[in-house]
Order: structure tokens, then sequence, then C-alpha cells
């Protein structure tokens, strides 16, 4: 399987807060759909900054990858937390979906036809197309994400990364949603953020768990005693509800998660 982005050893801090990622290497496929858990504070937006550009790692390197050679950057497509969204912001639907079209995502540009039309095809996709003239301050957090979602994709990104996706939304939306990602990642990578680990686990196909360190898990070889162990060594905020998937667990080693496990609260 092809690789997309590897990260070697990475360290991420801020001025009044070093350490926030301590050594952390992570490989990312181009099939993948990764779901990254942890507790609060643990990292998990550092990290998703980072891979993003945003924030100026202290030490590491990030490499991409396309059709399995070394690229300067790579098209990536972000989904932030709905709460960041500022729903005054007299913006309609079909502008928001376009502004995914520019490279640095600014929202004033000239767009063509042919961006007009992406935009249309992309609503019918994520099911919102009588949403398009609709202003953002009149959606539902759920039909929000959806905007969010077709935003992301828009410009035919190689990873799309979520942020908390199913925050506010409700259950049925959610997994409506859930199902949307599944038929995106026949062609485009994901990495999902998430608390809600019950859910994420009968979704994603590898887990990383973010807590300073890095614990990868290959394979989502999770089962409820998978959940126990991660618990204790990378505590989760808030639980998942529904039934876990029974899979083996296969040995792993938490020596990492220890070791970095004792300072890792605000
Ligand atoms: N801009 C910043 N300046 C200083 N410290 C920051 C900044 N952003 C985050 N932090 C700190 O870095 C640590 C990691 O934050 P981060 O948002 O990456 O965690 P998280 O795992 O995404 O948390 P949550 O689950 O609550 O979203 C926290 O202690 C946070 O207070």
């Amino acid at each position: 399987m092809n690789k997309l982005i590897e990260i070697e050893r990475l360290n991420v801090g801020y001025e009044n807060k070093p350490n926030v990622l301590s050594d952390v290497s992570l490989t990312i496929f181009e099939d993948d759909f990764l779901g990254i858990i942890g507790p609060n504070g643990g990292g998990k937006t550092t990290l998703l900054k980072t891979i993003l550009g945003l924030i100026e790692p202290q030490d590491g390197v990030i490499k991409f990858y396309n059709n399995g050679k070394v690229v300067p950057s790579l098209n990536i497509g972000y989904l932030p937390q709905i709460n960041q969204i500022d729903k005054k912001f007299p913006i309609s639907v079909s502008e928001v979906i376009l502004s995914g079209l520019t490279p640095h995502k600014q929202l004033i540009r000239r767009y063509s036809s042919k961006d007009r039309q992406k935009v249309k095809d992309v609503a019918e996709r994520m099911g919102i197309e009588e949403l398009l003239p609709r202003a953002i301050g009149e959606l539902s957090g759920g039909q929000l994400q959806r905007v969010l979602l077709g935003r992301a994709i828009i410009d035919n990104p190689k990873l799309i990364i979520l942020d908390e996706p199913s925050t506010y939304v409700d259950k049925l939306f959610e997994t409506n949603f859930y199902k949307l990602l599944g038929d995106i990642n026949k062609e485009i990578a994901i990495m999902l953020v998430s608390h809600d680990v019950g859910t994420i686990i009968s979704l994603v196909k590898n887990i990383a768990c973010v807590n300073q360190g890095l614990h990868y898990h290959s394979g989502s070889d999770i089962s409820q005693e998978w959940l126990t162990n991660a618990y204790q060594s990378c505590p989760i905020e808030i639980l998942g509800h529904g039934s876990l998937p029974h899979r083996v667990l296969m040995e792993h080693d938490h020596l990492h998660e220890h070791e970095h496990s004792a300072n890792t609260k605000d």
C-alpha cells in the first residue's frame, strides 16, 4: 500500500506550552481511514494543524507522497470543529463550498461556470442541493457539517482531515454522515479525530492514540479488551455508545504511551 504522509520523530509545542507532541511518528496511507483518539489536551488538533502546515514543528520531518514519490506538498481538505465556524458570517452555502476551490481557501475570488457546476455536483452528493442559496446561519448542525464536508472535498484532495465531526449532531444524522464518509473513502484518505470511540472503531481502518506521544494500532484490531487497555494508557474523555465490533486483539506494546502518560494533562 502506498504511503501518503510519513511523519518522523515530530516534536511540537507552543511558546508557553512546550512538548505538546513528543517524538511522534506516523504513516498515513493512500486509502487510509485513520481514527485519532486521545484525551482532551492530548495534542490531536496540534497534530492535525502541523500536518496542514499551520504550525511549524520544533523538530522532525513530514514527508508527502504522490504515487509513491516524495512531493513538496499535498492537497488536503480540512473540516474544522463546527464550533470554530461563525454562523453569523453572512455567506451562503454555495459560497462556502466554492471557497474550497481556492488554494488558500480565501473567500473572495472569481469563479467560473465550471466551478459552479462542481459546487452543484458536490452538493448533490452531500444531499444538500436545496440548501445552496441559504445563509449558513439558517442551517442545523448536521446540515452545516455536510456543507463543510462538501467544501473539504470539492478540490479533489488526496486526504481530508476531520476534527470531531459528530459534535452537536444527532444520531440519525451521524449515521448518514459516516455512510457518506465511507463512500468518500473509496477515493480519498480520511483522518478523523473523535472522542466518540465506539462509533469510530467500527468505521476506521487504523487508529492512533495521541497523548503527547502516539501509539498506533494497525488494522483496527479493536475489542472491548483493547478499549480497556487504551483507556488506561490513553484516557479517552467520552466513551462511545453502540456495540463494539468483535475483532481479535493483537499483541501490542504500550510502553511508549506509558513513558509519556505521566504529564500529559493541561
Ligand atoms: N495556540 C496555543 N497556544 C498555547 N497552547 C496551546 C495552543 N493550542 C493548544 N495549546 C495547548 O496544547 C495542548 C494540546 O492542545 P490540542 O488542542 O492539540 O489538544 P486536543 O487533543 O485536540 O484537545 P481536545 O480534545 O480538547 O480538542 C493543550 O494543553 C492546549 O492547551
